[in-house]
């Protein structure tokens, strides 16, 4: 706190001194605080010139960073640390090199460490282990708990899914005996929350196998040299679990046709569908590892990954009809106490349009209707309001997402 005219100690004794020793002994502290000012004022200007030179080295530093962690990133391994730097191999060439760190990222770092480095092969950031990063982007259950009564209006779909995944694994025999390849890979294509997932997954639970679920969309943005390596462990879980059903969610973030620019992301991109693909190629003698993948975007996909011995068997899983609404309107308040005057079929003709994932979410709120209302059994009512209810909301979103587009 700066002391106030108050709180200052007279240099003089205030009864005893005479006017002009007061006079003095002022005079001479007025000068000591002068001289104390004047020093003040240059430690100020010191400490100022000091602020504005960090405030530079602060910009830069900033500048510096933002550039390091906007250009593309490659992967390395730490190999070595020593008096001299740090030693890493890159992923995807191998190459090994030594680079210079800071003396905080140097504490950071141990042998085996991941990297990501940039174009100059300086260390930017120390990434998660490999294993965190696995169980991120796969998903491995070894027994899901979706069955085929889980599913409604995909007759044919399951057929064909039963016939072309489940019978390879159940009864492989019966391809070698009849002298045929049973189908490499499969692809589900439709609109989101049709049952891809689910197909997929019951098709698992009915032939017992593990069911490895990756998505395109993981594989991709993150980090250059990554995305290929994980297609490659993707293929070695499911051969060390087997039998595995491997789905591929989103195969067209990693599988769309080519585009012409030749950024490093397109590059990288195109590394892990090779990659990809090298591993289909490669798996002639499959075993008893089935590849499901699934887009909702058909018209992207790069014709490369429909040739022959690769996903040569396209189903389609469209938005289901009245009848399969009915089912899955059915399906989905197996559980739940729902009153006499809940019609079926009279809920699939209103929820035109809607998806399995739609009417999903329509029964829960139907449910959450009557819990308001403080009331155990749901009726017709609470899913019409349900159903109006979710309609509103899809329109808020559709409204909330053309406004960021425009
Ligand atoms: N045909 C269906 N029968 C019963 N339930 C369904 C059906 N389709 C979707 N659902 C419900 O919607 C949820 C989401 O479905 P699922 O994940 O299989 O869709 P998806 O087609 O894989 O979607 P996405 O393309 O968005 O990944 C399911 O867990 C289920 O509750």
């Amino acid at each position: 706190m700066t002391d106030t005219v108050d709180d200052v100690d007279l240099p003089y004794d205030e009864e005893a001194a005479s006017q002009q020793e007061k006079i003095e002994a002022l005079e001479e502290r007025l000068e000591v605080l002068e001289a104390q000012n004047e020093e003040m004022r240059d430690k100020l200007l010191d400490a100022n010139a000091e602020n504005n030179k960090y405030q530079q080295k602060l910009e830069r530093l900033t500048h510096e960073n933002k550039k390091l962690k906007q250009s593309p990133l490659f992967v390395a391994t730490v190999q070595e640390i020593n008096e001299d730097g740090v030693v890493i191999k890159q992923h995807g060439n191998n190459q090994e090199a030594l680079t210079e760190v800071t003396d905080e990222m140097r504490d950071d770092l141990e042998p085996d460490a991941r990297v990501a480095v940039n174009n100059s092969l300086s260390i930017v950031k120390k990434l998660e282990k490999e294993t965190d990063v696995r169980a991120r982007v796969m998903q491995v259950e070894h027994s899901p708990d979706v069955t085929y009564e889980d599913i409604g209006g995909l007759e044919e779909q399951m057929n064909e899914v039963r016939e072309t995944v489940e019978m390879p694994l159940d009864r492989p025999e019966m391809f070698s005996e009849v002298g045929i390849d049973p189908p490499s890979g499969v692809l589900l294509y439709g609109p989101p929350g049709t049952g891809k997932t689910m197909l997929a997954k019951a098709v698992a639970n009915q032939t017992d196998a593990t069911f490895i679920k990756m998505a395109g969309s993981e594989l991709v943005h993150k980090f250059i040299g990554e995305g290929a390596k994980l297609v490659r462990d993707l293929f070695e879980v499911a051969r060390e679990n087997e039998p595995a059903v491997l789905f591929i969610d989103e195969i067209d973030a990693i599988a769309s046709k080519r585009t012409d620019s030749k950024t490093s992301g397109d590059a990288e991109v195109q590394r892990t569908m090779m990659q990809l693909l090298s591993e289909m190629d490669g798996f002639a003698d499959r075993g008893e590892v089935r590849i499901i993948a699934a887009t909702n975007r058909f018209d992207m996909l790069d014709p490369a990954i429909l040739r022959p011995g690769r996903f040569d068997r396209l189903i389609e899983v469209p938005k289901p009809n009245d009848e399969g609404r009915e089912i899955i309107f059915q399906i989905h308040t197996r559980n739940m106490n729902v009153s006499d005057d809940v019609d079926f079929a009279e809920l699939a003709e209103m929820a035109e349009n809607a998806s399995g994932a739609d009417i999903k979410a329509v029964c829960t709120e139907a449910g959450m209707f009557a819990i308001r209302d403080d009331r155990t059994e749901i009726f017709m009512q609470d899913f019409v309001d349900a159903w109006e209810k979710i309609q509103a909301e899809e329109t808020d979103t559709d409204a909330e997402a053309s406004r960021a587009f425009a």
